[in-house]
């Protein structure tokens, strides 16, 4: 295949990506084609076996370019040794009330090491699976230790172990044991960030009848959420918070109660009502009443224990207090690191595992320390000692690094942050293509401080470069989009804790004229009315009320219109919200009828497309957003409208996925007792990340925690996001840095494997003794030898288990590369020559070229 036949395979195939990307009503997705082979199923759902799950999630190829998590190598899991340090924590014995801390600095081995110590606790000393409770902070250390255990144990052992994240753990107690303690309590679901500030949208600066009271109140969603949980948690009454915060006690109180009986909960909800029934399930000295589960543990296993704030630390002491049946306290195991304390504006601190006694004042404790790195090279652990621990006072733990010698960290200068990503892109261009394609666009992490910054670069990428990025989040990126509405859609077709307020939500998108918010409130007056004339406590009627309403207006064929919404709506355009809300209730009813027989994610996809063509909402969907700030405004009208293509591509796809892998956790875990719909709308946020080979990695450093990456990038210079806050007091001699600050560039720098770039601001580089020392600004040479292995090119092969590329590739790499315009990031003369010159047209020029280059060339030396 010549080079030319090789772009055009690239585009057929980027045409193909993007049709699945886009729902609009021109182009169905594929998923439309399939419909016929999805959709005649006929047995009932629960009837089904994990065979014919399996079968019909064939539908869903999976994309060859995507790649499960690259955090931690299962084969070196496999086939790496324990070390002297690691097999003392592994073999440790977990007598009961004791508990064993392990302090262990980053990549040295925490993940590794737990999974061990389970397979050994379970092989010497007669533990059996589901004697050992493990809980972690995110889904992605949770999958991690999955899979290292599955390598170790075997999957059949390993499933058998409980293994949660906090969330998980507590939705769990409250889903399967609050109806028996609590039987009066409504059903629980948890609310997004999304759907929480549209509910205190839609509830906040008006008067609105809850519970048949009038009350106003006006609050934003997050000190809404701060009261809710500080009235939960015991922190404050009803009357305090209302003198605190300003708001009418009646407008709390009744939120409150709108809240339960919706059965809506935020996730600290879920924590305090989780630890309530734990402790209303002791409360008796009768065995009978325990949960089985918590008695049953005999060890619990904790990661990342320097993160633990107030609620979860409760967590830990309740399930560790918990009875056993065979009247012995459990022991347990808490390992982390001090120094990665990222979270102390949440209220977790660096000293917990020092003063672990103080909190669990009847055990017996032991502290052990794992002190060399498996991660980081020698040159990078000088360097993020010096600058984030000795200079600043930390901890230091003289970890040392097993890795042979290779680059210092390279320092480098930008005048923006703009400019910052220019240099980035640059050098990852060049290390892609002077490699041979060795390294990858997944091997590259950007780190920032925060989400704005992610969205700068990554629009900076998209838009200059043609390039995609990969984000990492805590909740499901879809979730955050427009592409939200699919889930209130989801919501109202599942019916049960949440739909009433789903259905709001999709009302708020149907109406498009002006005053949308007022008639909401209206219409939501009358139903609580109803409500209390019709003694309804169920948390989903708003649909029946509204079918009842509607319905009894088509029945007045006299002229006589009865129907109170059509009061509301009755006015001019305002008549087609009405039209477009009883399409939409009868497109609902069409398909939660279909979906009854046959849910998979291809007759869910099938489903939510036909309400949404049906109503409108698809329109929603493809339209851009109009408001656009910043850079959105300087953007044309059709560069808006690519923007948010891709944008809504991206989303459309996560969704997709997301629905995907859902499905096969489903299958996979037999939770055949609910409906695959059902089971997503709770666990869709329990996603890992997935890699795609062609996107570079995007990231804010809390996020990237336990993660590690061949390549990484702390850019430093933030001022254009209106933050003065950079690392430039972690390089400056007599300045001392806040403690927090270190930790975080601690945190960031360690997730280099093999190179790191620090982003310095330029006037500070000279005012640090030990800059120059540790960081150079020269870049690094892929082809000089620099340590028995050979070069840096020989040492990423064997880091990354990849054949280096023969030398024909990589001088083709080395061609195509010297033909790219854009070498700013080597030599920014010519760049800054070309920025007060004529800078919109070069730049323009360049980066077309550097699109068109990327997009050939790059695919070419990596697939060829
Ligand atoms: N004994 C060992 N021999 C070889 N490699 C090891 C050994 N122990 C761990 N590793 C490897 O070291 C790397 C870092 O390990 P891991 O990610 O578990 O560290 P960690 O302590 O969890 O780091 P962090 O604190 O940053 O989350 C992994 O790639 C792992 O496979």
């Amino acid at each position: 295949m010549n080079h030319k036949d090789e772009e055009n395979v690239y585009h057929d195939n980027l045409n193909i990506e993007l049709r699945i990307g886009v729902l609009n009503p021109q182009s169905r997705p594929p998923f439309n084609d399939s419909a016929t082979t999805s959709t005649c199923g006929v047995k009932n759902y629960n009837q089904k076996s994990k065979q014919d799950h399996n079968k019909d999630n064939q539908d869903f190829a999976i994309d060859m370019s995507e790649m499960e998590v690259p955090n931690k190598s299962i084969s070196d899991s496999q086939s790496a040794k324990l070390s002297s340090s690691q097999m003392e924590v592994v073999s440790f014995p977990p007598t009961p009330n004791s508990i064993l801390t392990v302090q262990a600095g980053p990549g040295s081995g925490k993940t590794f090491t737990m999974a061990n110590r389970v397979a050994y606790m379970i092989s010497h000393y007669n533990l059996e699976p589901h004697d050992i409770l493990i809980l972690s902070m995110t889904n992605r250390a949770v999958h991690s230790l999955r899979q290292t255990l599955d390598a170790i144990v075997g999957p059949e052992v390993a499933g058998n172990i409980e293994l949660r994240t906090f969330h998980s753990f507590c939705a769990s107690v409250v889903d399967q044991y609050e109806h028996i303690y609590f039987p009066n309590n409504a059903r629980k679901q948890l609310i997004d960030d999304v759907s929480w500030s549209s509910f205190s949208n839609i509830f906040s600066g008006k008067t609105i009848s809850l519970s048949g009271k009038k009350v106003e109140g006006t609050i934003t969603a997050s000190t809404l959420e701060k009261i809710l949980h500080g009235i939960k948690s015991g922190e404050f009454t009803t009357e305090q918070a209302s003198n605190k915060f300003k708001v009418s006690k009646d407008y709390i109180h009744e939120l409150l109660v709108y809240l339960e009986q919706n059965g809506m909960m935020r996730f600290q909800d879920f924590v305090a009502d989780a630890i309530s029934i734990m402790d209303s399930s002791i409360s008796s000295s009768d065995e009978e009443s325990w949960i089985p589960q918590l008695a049953n543990y005999k060890v619990v296993i904790v990661d990342e224990i320097q993160d633990m704030h107030h609620s979860l630390l409760s967590v830990i002491k309740k399930v560790t207090s918990y009875p056993t049946y065979d009247q012995k306290a459990k022991h347990l195991t808490l390992a982390g690191d001090p120094n990665q304390c990222i979270y102390e504006f949440l209220g977790s601190s660096p000293d917990l595992l020092e003063n672990i006694e103080k909190e669990f004042p009847t055990f017996d404790v032991n502290h052990y320390y794992m002190r060399e790195t498996y991660r980081l090279t020698p040159e990078i652990l000088d360097a993020v000692t010096a600058f984030s621990i000795r200079h600043h006072g930390l901890k230091d733990v003289s970890l040392t690094s097993v890795k042979p010698e290779s680059f210092k960290p390279v320092a480098f200068s930008r005048r923006s942050a703009s400019e910052e990503c220019d240099f980035m892109v640059g050098e990852i261009t060049r290390l892609i293509f002077e490699s041979g394609g060795l390294l990858r666009p997944s091997d590259f992490l950007i780190l920032t401080r925060t989400n704005k910054e992610i969205q700068a670069i990554e629009d900076q990428l998209r838009d200059s470069y043609g390039m995609k990025s990969n984000k990492f989040s805590q909740n499901a990126t879809w979730a955050s989009s427009k592409v939200h509405v699919l889930l209130d859609i989801l919501n109202v077709l599942k019916k049960g804790p949440g739909s009433d307020f789903a259905l709001l939500c999709v009302l708020l998108r149907l109406d498009k004229r002006p005053g949308g918010r007022l008639r909401l409130s209206k219409l939501f007056n009358i139903y609580d009315q109803w409500r209390i004339r019709n003694s309804l406590t169920s948390n989903s009627n708003l649909e029946d009320f509204v079918r009842s309403d509607l319905e009894q207006s088509n029945k007045t064929s006299k002229g006589v219109v009865q129907s109170k919404i059509f009061s509301i709506y009755k006015l001019g355009d305002n008549r087609t919200t009405l039209d477009l809300l009883s399409t939409f209730l009868s497109s609902v009813r069409e398909m939660r009828q279909n979906l009854a027989v046959h849910q998979t994610p291809m007759a869910i996809l099938e489903s939510l497309l036909n309400i949404m063509e049906k109503s409108t909402l698809l329109e929603y969907l493809n339209s851009p957003e109009t408001s656009g700030t910043g850079k959105a405004q300087k953007l044309s009208i059709e560069e808006q409208i690519e923007a948010h293509r891709i944008r809504l591509e991206s989303s459309l796809s996560t969704f997709y996925n997301s629905l995907r892998s859902s499905y096969t956790r489903y299958v996979d875990t037999n939770s055949f007792n609910e409906t695959f719909l059902e089971f997503f709308l709770k666990t869709y946020n329990d996603h890992v990340t997935i890699l795609n080979e062609d996107m570079i990695n995007l990231s804010t450093i809390h996020m990237a925690k336990g993660l590690e990456f061949p390549v990484v990038f702390v850019p430093g210079n933030s001022s254009a996001f209106g933050t003065s806050q950079n690392w430039s007091s972690l390089f400056t001699d007599g300045i001392v840095a806040q403690d927090s600050k270190a930790r975080l560039f601690y945190v960031a720098c360690t997730r280099a494997k093999s190179l790191l770039y620090i982003g310095t601001p330029e006037e500070d580089t000279s005012t640090c003794r030990d800059f120059f020392r540790l960081l150079t600004t020269k870049l690094p040479t892929l082809a000089t030898k620099i340590n028995s292995r050979g070069s840096l090119l020989d040492n990423l092969g064997v880091d990354l288990k990849r054949t280096v590329p023969n030398r024909r590739k990589i001088e083709q790499g080395r061609s195509f590369y010297a033909e790219i315009p854009l070498r700013n990031h080597a030599t920014d003369i010519s760049l800054r020559a070309t920025r007060n010159l004529h800078i919109s047209h070069c730049r323009t020029t360049v980066q077309n070229n550097v699109r068109r280059s990327m997009i050939t060339w790059g695919r070419y030396i990596l697939h060829i």
